[in-house]
């Protein structure tokens, strides 16, 4: 290698895909074609890295001893040493924002594409796989501890690029099945599903101009030039994307609008009887959706792709999503997809069902178990959209790519999932006695609280970390320039807003009461969506925090219920 930088076998500094940590590592080859270097890290980790990604070990050393100690990421454990290790904790803001300035050139993280063995994982994936080897060995080790096992056939599951295929289909047949589960007088999620309806009973062309109106109506309220223009986190660019955070106002027209359309007559008890077309007419149109981001994304400038998803797969990367912020002018699709037709629609066919309940059984009004259901999911709802710029600073809108999953999952698997309760409640009626009321209603308000406050106070902290109103929480410096909080709601769990959500979540089945699996089917998905959502999350962080993560972990050590998980 005559005109390269770093000949084979040198030892240099590798920078860790994604983080600002340098690891020691040993340079195998140089590809010119690719003009990338194939290193090895000490714990036999191979990556391709660029020229501008690795540096000479002696600048680091003069820089800071500690480095030297370091071993690559791939090994570290909680104990380790590893360069960005940080033993103070902070509890001044300007303490740690000193240091934020003194760290922001190791900020710009410039990332190289992971080609060996994981070829067609994300790298958040290959950080899970590092954790599934960690595990294996320590079970290994230890002896054989059947939930971890279990969770850890999972996690190979989820990161596995066969996955993709499988949830490309089971998500699908899984709506479906629900969907035809809750209009049986006995449902059951663990029998056999029922048989298969006339196919032509999936199609509705009715149903299909009904979605696709309410879509362009959501997309109208959305670029009305209504409400505030929020910054979104800086991208790798450095750049901020601005968004329309007026869900609230979307929510209030569309409750106007759907009132005066029930008042001229319009028989909303359509939604219950046709919920199999509305939902086959939605799958189409994320479908199509998905298909229009993939051919897109094959454009996009690799500085506007997000890190996972861009495996070279192609039913991988089509289920994941490569473009990380798809805009079409300035109208954001991933972030509308998320807050407005499915959210929006989820309260819509949530007072559709209980119209339908009381038409049903000749009712009044609705049931005691009818309306704690709406008016628990319309709550949630109307907050997540009043507090709408929060969202910005969540794992889809910052990490994830726009594909499949994103679409299908805001479009068809929210609106007709998480209105499963409502639907099941039509054909189930469930008699409620007032302590248990407000034993349920007491419940929903504590986790409403919980996830409220935590939500608000990261927000708060990552948009502006010297906000007086949070001086007196203890927080850790990173090497990226962000700090951890690690005393307040951050500092009881790790994740104190999923522990609110899912407290919520129980609330919202518990007025179903306990004859079906069915309504508490939510239950069910959320605590594996979230503790899978926390696995990300883990793996995610430490790679971008290395070991003030793991201070922050070994701090805080529950995850998401204290002293249990
Ligand atoms: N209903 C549903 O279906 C559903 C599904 C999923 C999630 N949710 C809810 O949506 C909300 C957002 O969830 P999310 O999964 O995106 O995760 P999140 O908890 O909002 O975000 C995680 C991110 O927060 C930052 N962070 C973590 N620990 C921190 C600390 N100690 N101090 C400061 N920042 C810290 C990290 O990002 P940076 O350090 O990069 O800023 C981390 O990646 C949650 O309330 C969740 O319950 C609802
Ligand atoms: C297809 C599957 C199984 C998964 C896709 C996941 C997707 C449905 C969720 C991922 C993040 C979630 C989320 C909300 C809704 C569901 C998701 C999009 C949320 C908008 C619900 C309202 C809340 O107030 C919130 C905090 C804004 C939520 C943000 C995350």
């Amino acid at each position: 290698m005559p005109t390269v930088k770093y000949q084979k076998g040198d030892t240099v500094m590798g920078r860790w895909p994604g983080s600002s940590l340098y690891y020691q590592v040993k340079v195998l080859g140089f590809d010119s074609k690719s003009q990338l270097y194939t290193v090895i890290y000490k714990d036999g980790t191979e990556l391709e890295l660029k020229e501008q990604d690795i540096k000479n070990v002696t600048g680091f050393q003069t820089r800071s001893r500690s480095r030297s100690r370091s071993r690559s990421p791939g090994r570290r454990r909680s104990r380790s040493r590893s360069p960005a290790r940080t033993t103070r904790r902070s509890s001044s803001r300007t303490a740690s924002s000193r240091r934020d300035t003194r760290l922001k050139d190791t900020v710009e993280v410039r990332l190289s594409p992971v080609v060996s063995a994981y070829v067609a994982l994300s790298l958040s994936d290959y950080s899970i796989l590092l954790i599934v080897k960690n595990m294996i060995r320590r079970n290994a080790e230890e002896k054989l501890n059947l939930t971890k096992m279990i969770l850890l056939i999972f996690l190979l599951f989820l990161v596995l690029p066969t996955g993709a295929y499988f949830w490309l289909l089971f998500l699908p047949a899984w709506v479906l099945f629900v969907i035809l589960q809750g209009n049986l007088t006995d449902p059951s999620l663990i029998n056999a599903p029922p048989p298969l309806p006339p196919l032509d009973t999936f199609w509705d062309a009715q149903a299909l101009c009904f979605v696709i109106l309410w879509i362009l109506f959501q997309a109208l309220l959305y670029i009305l030039p209504v409400g505030k223009l929020s910054e979104g986190m800086p991208l790798r660019s450095g750049v901020r994307l601005k968004y329309r955070t007026n869900g609230f106002f979307a929510i209030m027209v569309s409750a106007i609008v759907v009132a005066v359309a029930v008042h001229q007559g319009a028989d909303l008890t359509y939604i219950h009887s046709h919920f199999l077309q509305l939902a086959t007419a939605t799958f189409i149109i994320s479908v199509l959706l998905s298909i229009y981001l993939y051919v897109r994304s094959r454009y996009a400038a690799s500085e506007e792709l997000a890190l996972g998803g861009n495996s070279g797969n192609v039913v991988y990367d089509f289920f994941k999503g490569r473009e990380l912020n798809p805009r079409i002018k300035n109208f954001d699709l991933k972030f509308f997809c998320e807050m407005r037709p499915g959210l929006i629609g989820w309260c819509l066919i949530n007072f559709a069902m209980a119209l339908a309940e009381m038409k049903k059984h000749n009712l009044d009004a609705p049931s005691y178990a009818m309306i704690l259901v709406n008016l628990f999911q319309l709550l949630y709802v109307v907050d997540g959209l009043w507090n709408e710029e929060a969202i910005l600073t969540t794992m889809d809108l910052m990490h994830d790519g726009f594909g499949f999953m994103l679409a299908f999952g805001d479009l068809v698997w929210v609106p007709f999932t998480y209105t499963l309760q409502a639907y099941y409640l039509v054909l189930h009626p469930n008699a409620l006695s007032l302590p248990a009321v407000i034993a349920i209603v007491t419940l929903k308000l504590i986790g409403f609280y919980i996830f409220r406050k935590s939500n608000s106070e990261k927000n708060a902290f990552r948009r502006n970390p010297s906000n007086p109103k949070l001086s007196h929480l203890k927080t850790i410096p990173t090497a990226t320039g962000k700090s951890l909080l690690v005393s307040g709601w951050w500092g009881v769990v790790r994740h104190p807003n999923y522990l609110g959500d899912l407290i919520m979540a129980l609330a919202w089945s518990l007025p179903c009461g306990f004859s079906h699996l069915l309504p508490w089917y939510y239950m069910i998905y959320f605590i594996i969506l979230l503790v899978h959502r926390d696995s990300r999350d883990m793996s995610e962080c430490r790679r971008k925090y290395g070991s003030a993560w793991d201070e922050y972990c070994r701090t805080v050590r529950y995850r998401i219920i204290p002293r249990v998980y």
